[in-house]
């Protein structure tokens, strides 16, 4: 399987981007644009202004392409010396336009409650008037001339733009770093410039380029109007209407400066489309990679078994970075039979997570998944149907409360599914719904599926969850640290509901925990994982070989732990995953490692009837703290 976005180095992203139909229409408009503003002046200036009483209203002739106007001034040179003064009020206006709306936007979150909701409320209301009409009430009280109107047009855009600043500040408002913040004592001016402010740039950028093209239109209506540029001074618009006024003798005299305000307005257009699209591309990935993926380290692949629910050879996970790749998964081959529970196990970042959303097809980009093999039940999962994953594979995350939409009941929620997949009417997969939710033990669950996820417990929406995977006929449930969030009692209810959806639905588990003494529990199989890597697949219950292995049952505490002696502990940490060691990952906090740890990386090997270890030393291993618990996992 190989899921893999082509992506480029970071310069070339905008080169991408240029490449493209509309990429290089934008370039050559904006290059075009942008030497006209600075050079016609220059050039032209001087022959734009010469009056000929000869040549007065004249219609096209080679000396004159577009024609002369009343004074038999050269309405061509005219138009290109026009585009510094259109186009620089235009982009001086949106300057203003966009700092008023990122003021008013952002003040409503400094503000107290009573003037952020009037300010809110004005602001709602002047986004309602068409900005045309607002730009024109604030020419009026500006004044006619260039300054009433840039600032007309500025205060024109600057109700929208709030709009959109507030709109963007509230979806990272609730976000857990700008709780953190806030608990720390951050304060509000601080929070919004540090931590508000920098996450919604790029969204205002977009939208400001595009809104430039806006008032460059916006402009030339006002000066069309005549309450824009006056006389001496000449923008497009002011040309457009002194080449309306003699539209039936010489209609040629409005094209010119008609032409440029809209090839003008495209070329702005045109570049807030181009940045959008590199932008999201950005926003959706650090697109900096470069060469080919690493090769997956070797593993043992297991024994083909028939009634394997999940096979997965070789699965790797990599990330793009600068200059290269970052792979926190990297190589791993296991099975998961019909009716097996197999716990994952290890340290936190060692890949777990993103080994279950690989399995689940649930890697985002710009994170590329590959594998000699990924087969769940029998079906590549790159070419499973949504359906068969949705019923098939159950999916239960660490946090239930972000896992349920808010905004919806909890019984509709799990509902969807049966309409979804099984084609069933809202009534009976609503009924379908409270049947799950009393098979999770939820009490009352006719009363419970009509509330909202809110209004449960974190073991009830847990258990909910569960609930959802169970509206279809689940072969296999990925329970992701599902009881990390829950307290002792719950944990254990939850762990037994899922032995009791493997007994009761023949699903297979893969239960992924920081602890191991719940998946020695709870499982047949423990997978330990370090770095990226499976270390150790062992049968619960068989001696543990890998000193990694032995260090975490090693640090387990239980009712039979010493209480004089210091609780074990295993020194250092894991390595990031784009600076894991040339040899065995675990050497470097291995009181066993060797020369051949440090520059051979171990294969994962069978070391007996269904053990797999990757170690050059399998169970010789006597850590640091207690050795009480080793080798008897
Ligand atoms: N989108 C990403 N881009 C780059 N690196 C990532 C990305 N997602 C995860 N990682 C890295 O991959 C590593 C493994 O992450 P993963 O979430 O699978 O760990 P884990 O074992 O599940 O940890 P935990 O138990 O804390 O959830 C981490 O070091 C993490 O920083």
């Amino acid at each position: 399987m190989r899921a893999r976005l082509s992506l480029g180095k970071r310069g070339s992203v905008w080169t991408t981007a240029v490449r493209t139909p509309v990429g290089a229409c934008s370039a050559v408009l904006l290059v075009l644009v942008i030497a006209l503003s600075v050079l016609a002046p220059l050039f032209w200036g001087d022959g734009a202004a010469v009056v000929d009483t000869d040549a007065i209203g004249q219609g096209a002739s080679a000396a004159h392409p577009f024609g002369t106007d009343a004074l038999g001034r050269d309405i061509f040179l005219r138009t290109l010396v026009a585009t510094r003064l259109s186009v620089g009020l235009a982009v001086l206006a949106t300057v203003i336009g966009v700092g008023a709306g990122v003021v008013l936007g952002s003040l409503p979150a400094v503000l107290p409650r009573w003037a952020a909701r009037l300010l809110t409320s004005a602001i709602d209301i002047a986004v309602a008037f068409p900005g045309l009409l607002l730009a024109l009430f604030f020419a009026v009280i500006f004044g006619v001339g260039t300054h009433g109107a840039v600032l007309a047009i500025a205060f024109a855009m600057a109700p929208a733009f709030a709009r959109l600043v507030q709109t963007l500040s509230a979806s990272v408002a609730g976000r857990d770093f700008i709780a953190a913040a806030r608990v720390s004592g951050v304060g509000r001016i601080r929070l919004l410039a540090r931590h508000v402010l920098p996450n919604i740039g790029e969204p205002l950028v977009v939208n400001a380029t595009i809104g430039a093209g806006s008032s460059l239109l916006a402009f030339a209506g006002l000066s069309f109007l005549g309450i824009g540029v006056q006389a001496p001074d000449y923008d497009w618009g002011r040309l457009l209407r002194e080449g309306l006024d003699g539209i039936y003798v010489t209609p040629v005299a409005a094209l010119a400066p008609a032409v440029a305000v809209v090839l003008a307005g495209l070329a702005f257009n045109l570049v807030g489309e181009t940045v959008a699209a590199v932008v999201g591309v950005r926003s959706r990935a650090a697109r900096r990679a470069s060469g080919p993926l690493p090769a997956p380290r070797p593993a043992v692949a297991e024994e083909p078994a028939d009634d394997a629910v999940l096979v997965v050879e070789n699965l790797q996970v990599a990330f793009p970075r600068a200059g290269g790749w970052t792979v926190p998964v990297r190589g791993l081959s296991f099975t998961v039979r019909a009716g097996e529970a197999i716990g994952v196990v290890g340290e936190s970042g060692s890949g777990k997570s993103l080994t279950a959303l690989a399995v689940s097809r649930l890697i985002e980009l710009p994170g590329v998944v590959t594998a000699d093999r990924l087969e769940f039940a029998g079906t590549p999962v790159e070419q499973a149907s949504d359906r068969d994953l949705g019923t098939a594979l159950a999916m239960v995350f660490q946090d239930p409360m972000t896992s349920f939409n808010p905004a919806r009941r909890v019984g509709r929620q799990l509902a969807e599914v049966s309409e979804q997949h099984h084609g069933l009417s809202r009534r009976a997969a609503f009924a379908r719904a409270i049947d799950r939710l009393t098979a999770v033990r939820i009490p009352a669950a006719a009363r419970r599926a009509r509330q909202y996820p809110h209004e449960f417990s974190g073991g009830m929406r847990q258990r909910a969850m569960i609930g959802m995977g169970l509206m279809g006929a689940p072969k296999l449930v990925i329970a992701d640290e599902p009881t990390t969030a829950l307290d002792v009692t719950v944990q254990r209810q939850v762990l037994r509901l899922l032995a009791r959806t493997r007994e009761a639905e023949g699903a297979a588990i893969l239960l992924i925990s920081h602890d191991i003494a719940v998946v020695s529990q709870t499982c047949d199989r423990m997978l330990v994982m370090y770095a990226g890597r499976i270390v150790e697949d062992l049968p619960t219950g068989s001696p543990a070989q890998h000193p990694y292995t032995r260090a975490l049952l090693a640090t387990t505490v239980d009712l039979d732990t010493t209480r004089d002696e210091p609780l074990a502990v295993i020194p250092g940490r894991p390595p990031e995953p784009d600076q894991v060691p040339d040899g065995c990952a675990f050497a470097p906090r291995c009181p066993l490692a060797s020369e051949r740890c440090r520059t051979e990386d171990p294969a994962l090997a069978r070391a007996g009837d269904g053990h797999r270890v990757a170690c050059w030393h399998p169970q010789v291993s006597v850590l640091s703290g207690r050795s009480r618990k080793e080798g008897a996992a």
